[in-house]
Order: C-alpha cells, then sequence, then structure tokens
C-alpha cells in the first residue's frame, strides 16, 4: 500500500513517483483497515524540484501561486518576495505553516516544508542550499478526486494567478549576423496602455472581436477536438494613424499574453525564422507589423511567375544582394511559420499581421483560413470619436457634436489626428468647447483643400479631353 507519493508536473502530464512508505507485503488486509482507521489520511509531496538535474517542477510552481492566492488569507504566517519579473509583491505561505483548502467539498491540507540540501545532492542552483516541497494531505476516500481533478485544478489556477501577477513582457528578436549566428531576443516590460475600452472604432466591431478573443481562449477542447492548432491569425490593415498598434496592444492586454514584436528585416534564413519560432513561449501575441515595408512579396512572385513559375518565391530583405542567395528567407518559410507544422509547437498563440497597403500583400499570405479575421482599421467614425471624446475630453454630449458628426462623415481624418487635436494644448486649459473647435476647424480645412484637390483634377482631365 503507498500512502505518500511524490508528483511532479512534466510536460503537460503528472508523472506519480512512488515514495517513501513501501509498507506492504507485510501489512494483512485486517491490520491494513486497522491502520486505514486510525489514519484514513494520503499525502502527495510536490518538490521544488524533480529529477537528477533539479529542473524546477512546474507543478511546485502553480501550487505556489495557487496557495498565495487562493490560500493565504486563512495562514498566519506568511512571506513576502518581489521577484524581478513580478509587478508587486508575491506573498505566500511559510515554511512550516499549514493551510487548509476545500474542493467539490472535500477539505485538503497544505504543508509548506524546507530541508537542508544533501551535501550529495547535484544542483546548478547552487544559491539553493534548501530543498522546498508542498505536502498535500486528504482523505483516502478523496484519492481518485484529488489525482484526477484537484491537481490539474491547482495547475490551471496557479498558472493563471502567476500570469496575471507577473509583469507581460514585449519582445525583440536582434539582428543576426556573423557574431551572433543564432537569434537572440531583446525585451523590456510590456506596459502599453491601450485597451478596449480606449479604442477609437465602432463599439459592435470591438465586440465582435473581443468574442472572437475569448472563444480562442476558452477553446483549447476544442481545437483539440477539430485537429487544429490552437492559434489565431488576425490581420490587421488600414491607413498610418487609425490604430493598429493601438489594437495590438489591447489584444494583448485583454489576453494577458506577452508580446513577441518579430522584426523580419532581422531575420536572414528559414532556419532563423524555425529558431525564432521554438523560442516563443505559449500565451503570446506574434506581431510582425508593416509586413509590406519589411518583404518584397508580390513583384518578385509577380516577375517569377513569368520566367520559374515553379520556384519558390524568395522574400527579399532590404539591403540584400540579389546574388546573395545562400541568404533566405522565402515565403513558404513564412507561411509554414503561420500555419505549418511548426506553428502547432507551443499552444495558444495569436499571430498579428499588420499592412497599411492591403493590395501589396500575396494573396496566399492573407487567405483566410491562414489569418482568421481580417480587422479594417478605418478612417474616424462619429463613433470612434465619441470614444476618443469621452477618454480625452471626458464629455459624452456637446451642442458641437452635430456640426463634428457631418464633416466626419465628409472627410477623412484619422483617430490619430483627432486625438491630437482633443489633447489639451496647455496644461491648465480644460475647455472641451475649445478643443472641439480646433477639431471643427481643422476638418473644415481638410475639407476645403480636398475640394480644391478635386476641382484641380477635374480641369485637368478637361484640359486633356479637349487637347
Ligand atoms: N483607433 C484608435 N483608438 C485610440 N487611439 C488611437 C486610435 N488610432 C490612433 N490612435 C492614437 O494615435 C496614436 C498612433 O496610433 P497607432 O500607432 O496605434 O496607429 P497605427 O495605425 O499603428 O499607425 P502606423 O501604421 O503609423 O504604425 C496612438 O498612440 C493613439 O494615441
Amino acid at each position: 500500500m503507498i500512502d505518500s507519493l511524490q508528483l511532479s508536473a512534466i510536460g503537460g502530464s503528472f508523472v506519480v513517483v512512488l515514495a517513501h512508505t513501501l509498507l506492504t507485503p507485510v501489512l494483512t488486509p485486517v491490520f491494513r483497515k486497522a491502520a486505514d482507521i486510525v489514519y484514513p489520511y494520503d499525502q502527495i509531496t510536490i518538490n521544488q524540484y524533480r529529477g537528477q538535474n533539479m529542473q524546477r517542477n512546474e507543478l511546485y510552481t502553480a501550487a505556489e501561486a495557487y496557495l498565495s492566492k487562493a490560500c493565504s488569507s486563512r495562514a498566519s504566517k506568511l512571506k513576502a518576495e518581489l521577484g524581478k519579473e513580478h509587478e508587486r509583491p508575491v506573498v505566500t505561505i511559510d515554511d512550516d505553516e499549514e493551510v487548509t483548502d476545500t474542493f467539490k467539498g472535500s477539505k485538503v491540507w497544505w504543508y509548506a516544508r524546507k530541508r537542508p540540501r544533501s551535501s550529495q545532492t547535484i544542483s546548478f542552483r547552487d544559491q539553493d542550499d534548501e530543498l522546498k516541497s508542498y505536502r498535500l494531505t486528504f482523505n483516502k476516500r478523496q484519492r481518485k478526486l484529488v489525482e484526477d481533478e484537484y491537481l490539474e485544478y491547482i495547475r490551471k489556477e496557479g498558472d493563471a494567478a502567476r500570469m496575471s501577477n507577473q509583469k507581460r513582457r514585449l519582445f525583440t528578436n536582434n539582428p543576426i549576423n556573423n557574431s551572433c549566428p543564432r537569434p537572440t531576443w531583446s525585451q523590456v516590460a510590456f506596459e502599453h496602455p491601450s485597451i478596449f475600452d480606449t479604442l477609437a472604432m465602432d463599439p459592435e466591431k470591438k465586440n465582435i472581436i473581443k468574442d472572437d478573443l475569448v472563444m480562442f481562449r476558452d477553446g483549447k477542447e476544442y481545437y483539440k477536438k477539430i485537429g487544429k492548432a490552437w492559434k489565431r491569425g488576425y490581420l490587421l490593415y488600414g491607413p498610418p494613424g487609425t490604430g493598429k498598434s493601438s489594437m495590438i496592444a489591447a489584444i494583448a492586454n485583454f489576453m494577458e499574453y506577452d508580446v513577441y514584436d518579430i522584426e523580419l528585416t532581422a531575420v536572414k534564413t528559414n532556419t532563423n525564422l524555425r529558431q525564432i519560432f521554438t523560442e516563443i513561449t505559449s500565451k503570446a501575441v506574434i506581431v510582425i507589423e508593416d509586413i509590406d515595408c519589411s518583404i518584397d512579396l508580390t513583384n518578385k512572385r509577380k516577375e517569377k511567375k513569368k520566367d520559374e513559375d515553379d520556384e519558390e518565391t524568395v522574400i527579399k530583405l532590404p539591403g540584400q544582394e540579389e546574388k546573395d542567395e545562400s541568404s533566405k528567407l522565402t515565403l513558404s518559410g513564412l507561411l509554414n511559420f503561420i500555419d505549418g507544422l511548426w506553428s502547432a509547437c507551443g499552444g495558444e498563440r495569436i499571430i498579428i499581421f499588420t499592412t497599411n497597403h492591403l493590395d501589396k500583400l500575396d494573396p496566399a499570405l492573407i487567405r483566410r483560413g491562414r489569418m482568421d479575421m481580417h480587422i479594417e482599421m478605418s478612417y474616424c467614425t462619429f463613433e470612434a470619436f465619441k470614444v476618443l471624446a469621452e477618454n480625452y475630453l471626458r464629455v459624452e454630449q456637446h451642442e458641437l457634436f452635430g456640426t463634428i458628426r457631418t464633416l466626419l462623415s465628409e472627410v477623412n481624418i484619422t483617430p490619430a489626428d483627432v486625438a491630437e487635436e482633443l489633447m489639451p494644448k496647455t496644461l491648465v486649459e480644460d475647455d472641451a468647447g475649445e478643443s472641439l473647435k480646433n477639431l471643427i476647424k481643422v476638418m473644415e480645412d481638410k475639407k476645403k483643400a480636398e475640394a480644391g484637390d478635386a476641382a484641380k483634377e477635374k480641369d485637368k482631365l478637361k484640359g486633356e479631353s479637349s487637347a
């Protein structure tokens, strides 16, 4: 009979290692029953590290975060730590402290343990001269519930708690060069304030995107069932200043994912791209901005079509010599990155392309299924303006709104330009009316300029036809 287990989470499945008390062969059923009456509990030990190489046990990390969030209020001995990657101090139960938890009506006990590392233990983490673990105790009758459901619950909840407590990161790939032939990353804390509420766009469109994201986030089982990699592709297109970058930040903040901003011009070959891709973790927004500027697909493809139809399209990097054939990043390499076998590694990822010129992109790159949703970021509409007025001026209604509505239907102005006008010009200025008048003036000037341009164009055409 086993009354104590050691448990590790390795790559998504639990490994149960039979631990110390192998009481059995000698125990008679009667004696066992008597022992159960005296002590009807089983225990699971979750060590901080697993295996001979002392790799971090993900289940320990999840349990630590879970206990910090869900149970620390019931503990009287706590400890607080501030990790490099944490936003605020993390309070967890202290060593040798016990807390209780209840799952589906069953009570369990968590005990935080610490013991000195023996001199024989090999560890690359020399700073850890103590080995920590949690001991989980529960009634024998709940053993199946704990093994089958509670531990998985701990892992999920713990991971979620850890993500929300950690500062999210913005990663960018560094250029590949002779001194650095493998991709490396630069990273900073991701602190972009854009959220869906502050995004100026049609509320209905916003809700469609948010619903799509929620379906994706909760869709692990669904994606598994239909045999598709758990990823979603969005193509954001629209003129400069319509909020494509703000939308990316809002998506990342909404999902609480890290952002990987891929600089394609810093990637030389398909191999580099694959290396980059395998290093991106789960729960990530992968962004390739201004894809039409970082690669030259359409023209090259058209040229090739004439003579070497079956040859692969080469993505020409700015500054890359035509003869430099050994350094190739190809369209098929990029497509593989989006939806080939490599795309299935790592789970839960969102891929976003942005472009100012939809027509410049190769249809293969943006066809549906590859990019699941095409999102147009448009010039400022009245609905979008109302969001900006609320954000910048704290006004929901104003007598000048009617004039602004009419002008917005007549001229193309980006949300970035509208935001610029609504921003108070001095620190003391707090007059919404003044800002709105400025905006009206800018739009009227624009309207006049556009009317002038149209008249000139008309005259030119007239001159050409009479000549
Ligand atoms: N739809 C929007 N909602 C809220 N703010 C916006 C929006 N569009 C633009 N802005 C404001 O304008 C600034 C520039 O916008 P942003 O960088 O998101 O546009 P973009 O479409 O990504 O531009 P580019 O194509 O030049 O990169 C933002 O910092 C934000 O203040």
